[in-house]
């Protein structure tokens, strides 16, 4: 019997929606938080939030969820602020500050009460539960769970009205190995849902892994916004390097070839702009001897790096410049 057409999948299980950050403009006395902040957090990515302290993450992430208000620009959820929202954790879930707990009550007397409050299902208690794998410590008094336990019960509440939108600020903090494994895949599964998930993190390492999107930030504003992939492969730039006990033969034979070769120390050459297939045709034709060609890749880490240095500096010269 053939299947009517009209019939859907059960893999589509959430609403696309977005986060829209357009010009934000904060100041907090003489300090310019959020200085045209501006980003998009798209539906069925892990967008990574990343910059030094007092880049302006927070702050960002305060004015999404309508607890700071913005001097300027807006910051919409599904189209709609924060506070226009009718039941707001419905639409979006944030992870923001896991320590804030009433620590007499047990880990699910909490979530049954944020769920009152927001008159979601009481069943949903025991699913998001076991879905961020506290069932055999939610009976237990909150007080006494450790960082990482926290994490998992403030994610926890972020999913009791499965949103479309998730915001975790720092969700690694405090995780063990395991932890940090768990929410990688968690994080990757909510996108894979189509939801739309905002991290922020300062472990690049985890975030290379997991997000599809970085939005780097610094003093306020965005210094990149791109693919992972993309950033990974622009800093990678490639570099191939080789072994060779004849380091000054070979950079000269590739050179001849017109490639990008310099001699780095006694027994290595790096050559920019070719890949290791075309080092390697060019040395065996030319008989000079050599030992290893491995691909440099760039790690979302080097890139991090990088831009936020350049952040560094200009404040330094900017501190100078205004006699700081
Ligand atoms: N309530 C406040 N009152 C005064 N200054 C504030 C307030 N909140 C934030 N700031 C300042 O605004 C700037 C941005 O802070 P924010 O906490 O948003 O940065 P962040 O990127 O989240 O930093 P971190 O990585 O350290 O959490 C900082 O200089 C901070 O000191």
């Amino acid at each position: 019997m053939t299947q009517p057409t009209t019939e859907r999948t059960e893999t589509v299980t959430v609403t696309e929606q977005r986060i829209d950050v357009s010009g934000l403009r904060k100041r907090f006395g003489a300090t310019q938080a959020l200085d045209g902040m501006s980003f998009t957090v798209s539906p069925g990515r892990v967008t990574g939030f990343v910059g030094p302290n007092g880049a302006g993450k927070s702050t960002t992430i305060r004015v999404i969820l309508g607890l700071d208000a913005p001097d300027e620009g807006r910051a919409l959820v599904g189209g709609l602020p924060y506070r226009r929202l009718r039941r707001p954790l419905r639409h979006v879930g944030a992870l923001v500050d896991a320590a804030a707990l009433q620590p007499s009550r047990t880990g699910r007397n909490h979530l049954l009460w944020l769920a009152r409050s927001q008159r979601l299902p009481v069943r949903r208690v025991d699913e998001v539960i076991e879905l961020v794998g506290l069932t055999g410590a939610a009976r237990r008094r909150a007080g006494g769970f450790s960082l990482g336990m926290r994490q998992r019960l403030g994610i926890a509440a972020a999913m009791l009205g499965d949103p479309p939108v998730l915001i975790l600020d720092e969700p690694f903090n405090g995780m063990d190995p395991e932890g940090i494994i768990w929410i990688r895949r968690f994080l990757r599964s909510l996108a894979g849902e189509g939801r739309a998930v905002l991290v922020s993190s300062h472990l690049m390492g985890e975030l290379q892994g997991t997000a599809d999107q970085v939005v780097v930030v610094g003093r306020g504003r965005v210094v990149a916004d791109a693919p992972v992939d993309e950033l990974v492969a622009a800093e990678s730039g490639d570099r191939v390097q080789l072994r060779t006990a004849q380091p000054a033969e070979a950079a000269a034979t590739l050179q001849r070839d017109g490639l990008a070769a310099r001699v780095a120390d006694r027994n290595t050459v790096t050559v920019t702009g070719a890949d290791a297939q075309r080092i390697v045709a060019v040395l065996a034709r030319s008989g000079v001897p050599f030992a290893e060609v491995t691909s440099q890749r760039a790690t979302l880490e080097d890139v991090y790096l990088r831009l936020t240095a350049g952040e560094s500096e200009y404040r330094a010269v900017l501190d100078q410049e205004q006699g700081r």
